[in-house]
């Protein structure tokens, strides 16, 4: 028989599995004429499979840094970063994450489909890349649209566009920095819905760059803050807000004390 201690009581609790990103005393110092500037401090995050992460904070304090050091764009000057277990170099070659960035980047002088199909045809991945390409258009519903040019596209059609090369490789990972940030009030709530629906159904993990507080309340289970520069993580908010999101849910009365939870948090990390 086993004798349980007083102070540990038997938990009921599922283990939770290991994190399929984690970010441990993460440290990033870039070099620049005359001196140092420092990105990112001691920065320390988990996270789990399917979660949809946002990370806020002033311009400036290293959000973009740390998507790039997930994504292998740069090398951390401290710290480490494992992505599902592996160094990020080898997530980056495994495919592990597709990114999108706040602009969509597409080739003009080609079709929607085959800006689609890039990413495959650079990588030579075997199989039918034009079904792939579909599939993902048909995702983001723009699958009527894969003979159109992007410039025939709005801005909020084209970063869709985006979105779906970034899912071409089918990868667990979605990195997506400011991807609305460009677009008017109305698309992006739109596409903040499209987003979630396109999160439900593929059950990717999300890690989300943002400077709007409801557009990260919104989206997001959890919510990364982060100070001002030199960027450290001033705290993390769990959003629990019911599934599926919908317009009613920017109306809830838990919805603004969310957001004003992470106002103080952002204000005390300016302070
Ligand atoms: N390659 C680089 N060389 C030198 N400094 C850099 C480099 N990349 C970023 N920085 C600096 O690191 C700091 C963090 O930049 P980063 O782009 O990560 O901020 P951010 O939070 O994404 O900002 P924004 O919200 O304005 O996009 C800034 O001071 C920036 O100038």
């Amino acid at each position: 028989m086993t004798l349980l201690s007083a102070s540990q009581p038997p938990s009921t609790a599922e283990p939770l599995a290991p994190p399929i990103v984690s970010v441990q005393n993460l440290q990033m110092v870039f070099q620049v004429p005359g001196g140092q500037t420092v990105a990112l401090q001691d920065a320390n995050l988990n996270i789990q499979k399917g979660e949809f992460i946002s990370l806020i904070g002033p311009s400036g304090c290293g959000k973009t840094t740390l998507l790039r050091l997930l994504a292998d764009l740069v090398q951390p000057t401290g710290g480490q970063i494992l992505i599902g277990g592996q160094s990020p170099a080898t997530a980056r070659r495994e495919r592990q994450y597709g990114y999108v960035f706040q602009a969509p980047a597409l080739m003009e002088w080609r079709s929607v489909l085959a800006n689609v199909m890039l990413p495959l045809e650079v990588m030579n991945v075997p199989g039918d890349r034009r079904a792939r390409a579909r599939e993902m258009l048909n995702l983001v519903g723009l699958d009527k649209f894969e003979r159109n040019y992007p410039w025939q596209l709005s801005g909020g059609m084209q970063q869709r566009v985006s979105i779906a090369r970034a899912l071409a490789f089918d990868p667990p990972l979605l990195f997506m920095d400011e991807p609305f940030g460009a677009l008017d009030e109305i698309t992006r709530e739109h596409l903040n819905l499209e987003l979630l629906r396109l999160w439900r159904e593929t059950g990717k993990t999300v890690i989300f760059v943002t400077h709007s507080i409801p557009e990260a309340v919104f989206l997001s289970t959890r919510v990364v803050v982060m100070t001002a520069r030199p960027g450290k993580i001033e705290g993390i908010v769990d959003v629990d807000l019911p599934q599926p999101r919908s317009d009613d849910t920017r109306e809830s009365p838990r919805f603004f004390e969310i957001a004003t939870e992470i106002r103080e948090l952002l204000k005390k990390g300016h302070a």
